[in-house]
């Protein structure tokens, strides 16, 4: 990265130093939260919570991801199921899998990792999980739940993304969010909660015209167009609060590689907050996921229907 035509490009009111929002103290914090939860399920109810999570392929990236999961299951006190299929699995055998983790009452939470190999149609996995273990909130009668404010399971990233604005922010009426990128996965659903708290949402993506001037408008921007380095300081408006959801492995200097968001962090000195990647949006999906995992229990258990989210905190 160009850092000295990064500082040059700085040129702002000289306001307070932006937070840097602690994603991975947050995320212990509520995992912490959690372990509590799932202590009383079990002693009142004699259900330990437990987690599958599928993993076709071999890809280093998926295998941290869900090596961390997996890890942070055991600390929540739930089980975690895992599952790794050779990249050559057919879909009808991820469907067969799929179809019996559906029926096992062990299990209240299917996550079927993303990306899945080319033979594979990931659409038609996801739409083959049964909507009350869809911890990923992936599934449509899930994101018609979330489109339409009725409860249902909420994808772990925009989750994540709320509870870190909620640390800053209290009341979210009228502010302008900006979301850039419009992926299923954070950009459509983040849109969602933020209108949810009435904000008023303007979702930008590849073909926008003018990105710069119209995040410039905005009191809160969600990053999420996984192009590093993408957001600039001067992008920014003072005050604003800033998440970055990106994570893009780039080379090193030594050769190795790093990982880094979509955000120039270093030049939003004049934002309100700001979160950092690593160790922001990232640490809160995996917190989320248990949160989800958790609510898929207690209503599996309880026999209810989808429960409305109780606030985050
Ligand atoms: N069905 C499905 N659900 C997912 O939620 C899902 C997925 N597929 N496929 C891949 C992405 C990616 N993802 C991350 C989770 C945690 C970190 C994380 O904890 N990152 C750390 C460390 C980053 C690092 O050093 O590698 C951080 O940002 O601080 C990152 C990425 C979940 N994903």
């Amino acid at each position: 990265m160009g850092s000295s035509e990064a500082e040059a490009r700085i040129d702002l009111p000289d306001v307070r130093p932006s937070i840097l929002i602690d994603g991975t103290a947050l995320a212990a914090g509520l995992v912490t939260r959690i372990a509590a939860d799932v202590a009383t399920m079990v002693r009142t109810t004699g259900v330990t919570p437990g987690l599958a999570v599928v993993l076709v392929g071999r890809d280093p990236a998926s295998d941290i991801y869900v090596r961390r999961k997996i890890a942070q299951t055991g600390k929540a006190g739930m089980r975690s199921f895992e599952h790794r299929l050779s990249e050559e699995t057919s879909e009808a055998e991820l469907l067969a899998l799929i179809g019996q983790l559906n029926a096992d009452d062990a299990v209240h939470g299917i996550l079927v990792q993303l990306p899945l190999p080319a033979q594979i149609d990931a659409g038609a996995v996801l739409d083959a999980i049964a909507p009350a273990k869809d911890v990923d909130g992936f599934h449509p009668v899930n994101v018609g739940r979330l489109s339409t404010g009725t409860g249902g399971l909420v994808p772990c990233t925009p989750l994540g993304c709320m509870m870190l604005l909620d640390t800053v922010i209290e009341e979210y009426r009228g502010l302008k969010a900006v979301v850039i990128g419009k992926s299923n996965i954070v950009g459509k659903p983040v849109a969602l909660l933020l209108l949810e708290r009435e904000c008023t949402v303007t979702v930008t993506h590849i073909a926008t015209r003018n990105l710069p001037d119209i995040v410039r408008g905005a009191d809160i921007v969600v990053a999420a167009a996984g192009s590093p380095a993408l957001v600039r300081g001067d992008w920014i408006k003072p005050g604003a609060v800033v998440i970055d959801v990106g994570i893009n492995r780039v080379p090193r200097e030594d050769g190795g590689t790093r990982i880094v968001g979509d955000v120039v962090t270093a030049e939003l000195g004049h934002a309100r907050a700001v979160t950092p990647v690593p160790g922001g949006v990232g640490p809160m999906t995996i917190a989320c996921l248990l949160a989800n995992t958790l609510q898929a229990a207690g209503d599996l258990v309880s026999g209810s229907r989808p429960s409305h989210r109780r606030q985050a905190g």
